[in-house]
C-alpha cells in the first residue's frame, strides 16, 4: 500500500479549524496536544534516563508544554520546567494548563538552568508555535541559541520556535530541533525553505480530528499515491509506439550539454524514442555515450513528439526567441524551463501567448527565475515561496514548479502540493535539466499532466535519494548520474504495482 498524501494548511486555515473544533472539544485540544507530544517524547527516550527539560512560552504553545510536563510529573519522571514569562498574562488555555501543572506539584524555572552532569534526556521546545509574530529577539533569542547547543534530542512542539509556519522563513534565530510534532496538519512553513532544516523528523498529530471536514485542505505534500496508477505494468504485446516521443529543445553553441542531459533523463524514464532538438548549428549529430538519442536541428525538432520541453541550454538571443514563439504557437503540451523562462519573463507578446495557449504548459523556474518572471528579487520569491508560486501559476495560467527545498507547484487554479524528497546533493549544475527530462518523458507515455508533474518532480527527489543512501552523495552527486537511479525507482514501483 501506498502511504497517502497528507494535507497541508496554512496558519489562518488551522486557526478556523481550531475555531470550530474548539467549543465542543472534549478533552480540550491543548490536552490532546501535550498528552500527544508526551507519547512521543517517551518514544525519544526509550534509551535516555535522566530529566528533560521543557522551555514553555507566553501564550498556547507553551500551554501544550505544561501540559505535556504535567504528564511526566504524575508518570513519576523528572521534568523541569522553564518559564520567563507572567503566568498572569497566560492566554485562558495555557493559563489553565499551568495551573494543572503547578496543582499537581510542579514549579517552573524563571530562567534556564544548567544541564544535569549526565545531560538532558531530552529538550523540549514548547516557546512559540504558529502565533509566532515578529523576529525572536533578547532573552528568547538567548534560550534558543542556548538550547540549539545543547547535546541531545531536541523536540519542537507544533512548530520550531522562531520558523514562520507559513513559509519557513527564520525570523531572528530559529530552534533546531531533531524533532518535531505538529497538530492538526501539516503546514507549508514545515516543508520548504529552511523548515526542514529545522524540523528534523516530523510527525503530524491529528488531535482526533478531522481537519478536512472542518476546511478542506488547500494544499497536499507530493506521494506516489498521487500517481501510483499510472505505474501499471507494461503489456508483453509493446513496441516503443506506445511509449511516445519526448521532444527536448535547447543547446545554443556552447551549451548543448544540457538538453543532452535533459535526453538522457528521458531515455531512462521510459520515452519511447527521444528527440533532441539543438541550435548550435555545430552541434554534434549524434551522442556517442547515449546514441538512441535522435538529435535533430532545433527547428526540425518542434514538429515531433506529444509535448516540447524547451529551455535547457537554449540561449537568449534572436533565433532562440523565435524558436520559443513557434513552440508557444504549437498545439502540444509545453514545459518552459531555463532560457525559455528567462525570454519569458522580458517578452509581453510571448506571456499574452502563453495565456491563450488551449495545450498545457508548465514552467519549471527556480527561485532566481521566478524573480524575473514576477518582477521581484529572488529574496522576495523565497520569503514566500507558496505565494510566488501561485502568482506564477495565475499570472502565465500554468502549472508551476517553483524549485528548491521543498519544491511547490502550483496548479492555475489555485490548488498546490509540496514535494519532500530530496537532498542537498542536488544542489549541483544540471538537476534541472534531469527534471525536464523526467518531464517530458512522462508526458510523452501519457501521463495525464498532473500526475507527470508530481511524478517527475517526486522521482527526481527519490532517485537523488536512492544515491544518497549509497553514499554517493551529497558532495559531488552528479546530474548525470540521477537517470539511472530514476530508472530503478520506476522498475521498483512497477513491480510493487503488480502486488496490488
Ligand atoms: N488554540 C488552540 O486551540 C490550540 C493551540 N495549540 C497550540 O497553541 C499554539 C498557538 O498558540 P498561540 O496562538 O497562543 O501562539 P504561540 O505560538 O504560543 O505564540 C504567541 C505568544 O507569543 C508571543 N510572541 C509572538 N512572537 C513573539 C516574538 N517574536 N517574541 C516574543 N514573543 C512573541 C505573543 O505575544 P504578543 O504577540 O501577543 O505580544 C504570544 O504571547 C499552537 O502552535 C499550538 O502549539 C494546541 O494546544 C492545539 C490547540
Ligand atoms: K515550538
Amino acid at each position: 500500500m501506498l502511504q497517502p498524501s497528507q494535507p497541508i494548511y496554512t496558519v489562518a486555515g488551522i486557526r478556523t479549524i481550531e475555531t470550530a473544533a474548539m467549543p465542543s472539544a472534549k478533552p480540550p485540544l491543548m490536552e490532546r496536544a501535550g498528552r500527544a507530544s508526551a507519547e512521543e517524547a517517551v518514544r525519544l527516550m526509550i534509551d535516555r534516563p535522566g530529566a528533560l527539560l521543557i522551555a514553555c512560552g507566553p501564550g498556547n504553545n507553551g500551554g501544550d508544554g505544561f501540559v505535556m510536563a504535567r504528564h511526566f510529573l504524575q508518570a513519576g519522571r523528572k521534568v523541569v520546567v522553564a518559564f520567563s514569562g507572567d503566568t498572569a498574562k497566560l492566554p485562558g488555555d495555557a493559563k489553565k494548563s499551568w495551573e494543572a501543572w503547578r496543582d499537581a506539584g510542579g514549579e517552573t524555572l524563571s530562567d534556564l538552568p544548567s544541564a544535569p552532569p549526565e545531560g538532558w534526556a531530552l529538550v523540549v521546545d514548547a516557546l512559540f508555535g504558529i502565533g509566532l509574530q515578529r523576529p525572536i529577539n533578547g532573552r528568547y533569542a538567548d534560550w534558543i541559541r542556548a538550547l540549539n547547543a545543547l547535546p541531545c534530542p531536541r523536540m519542537s512542539i507544533d512548530v520550531p520556535s522562531g520558523l514562520c509556519a507559513d513559509t519557513g522563513r527564520v525570523l531572528g534565530v530559529a530552534f533546531k530541533a531533531t524533532h518535531t510534532v505538529t497538530f492538526i496538519a501539516l503546514k507549508p512553513g514545515l516543508l520548504t525553505l529552511d523548515g526542514p532544516d529545522h524540523c528534523g523528523e516530523l510527525v503530524v498529530k491529528r488531535l482526533d480530528l478531522d481537519a478536512n471536514s472542518y476546511l478542506p485542505a488547500p494544499g497536499w505534500e507530493v506521494r506516489p499515491a498521487l500517481f501510483g496508477d499510472q505505474f501499471a505494468p507494461r503489456r508483453l504485446n509493446s513496441h516503443k509506439g506506445l511509449f511516445g516521443d519526448a521532444v527536448i529543445i535547447g543547446g545554443a553553441p556552447g551549451m548543448c550539454g544540457a538538453p543532452l542531459l535533459s535526453g538522457r533523463a528521458a531515455l531512462r524514464a521510459g520515452a519511447g524514442r527521444v528527440f533532441v532538438g539543438l541550435l548550435d548549428p555545430r552541434a554534434p549529430v549524434v551522442d556517442l555515450i547515449q546514441p538512441e538519442l535522435m538529435l535533430r536541428p532545433a527547428e526540425d525538432a518542434l514538429s515531433e513528439g506529444q509535448a516540447i520541453a524547451i529551455g535547457p541550454g537554449l540561449g537568449r538571443d534572436e533565433a532562440a526567441s523565435a524558436l520559443l514563439h513557434r513552440a508557444v504557437a504549437s498545439k502540444h503540451t509545453l514545459v518552459l524551463d531555463a532560457d525559455a523562462l528567462n525570454l519569458l519573463a522580458t517578452d509581453d507578446t510571448l506571456a499574452g501567448a502563453l495565456t491563450r495557449r488551449h495545450a498545457p504548459v508548465v514552467l519549471t523556474p527556480h527561485p532566481a527565475e521566478a524573480a524575473r518572471l514576477l518582477k521581484a528579487l529572488p529574496d522576495e520569491i523565497q520569503a514566500n515561496r507558496l505565494d510566488a508560486a501561485l502568482k506564477l501559476a495565475q499570472r502565465f495560467d500554468a502549472h508551476v514548479i517553483l524549485k528548491g527545498n521543498g519544491s511547490l507547484i502550483a496548479h492555475p487554479d489555485g490548488r498546490w502540493l509540496i514535494n519532500r524528497s530530496g537532498n542537498p546533493g542536488m544542489s549541483a549544475a544540471g538537476m534541472g535539466d534531469v527534471l525536464t527530462g523526467l518531464l517530458a518523458a512522462l508526458l510523452a507515455q501519457r501521463w495525464p499532466i498532473e500526475a507527470a508533474i508530481l511524478g517527475a518532480v517526486h522521482l527526481h527527489g527519490a532517485a537523488a535519494d536512492l544515491l544518497l543512501a549509497k553514499g554517493i552523495g551529497p558532495i559531488g552527486m552528479g546530474a548525470s548520474e540521477l537517470p539511472d537511479a530514476v530508472r530503478m525507482l520506476m522498475n521498483q514501483w512497477v513491480a510493487q504495482h503488480q502486488h496490488y
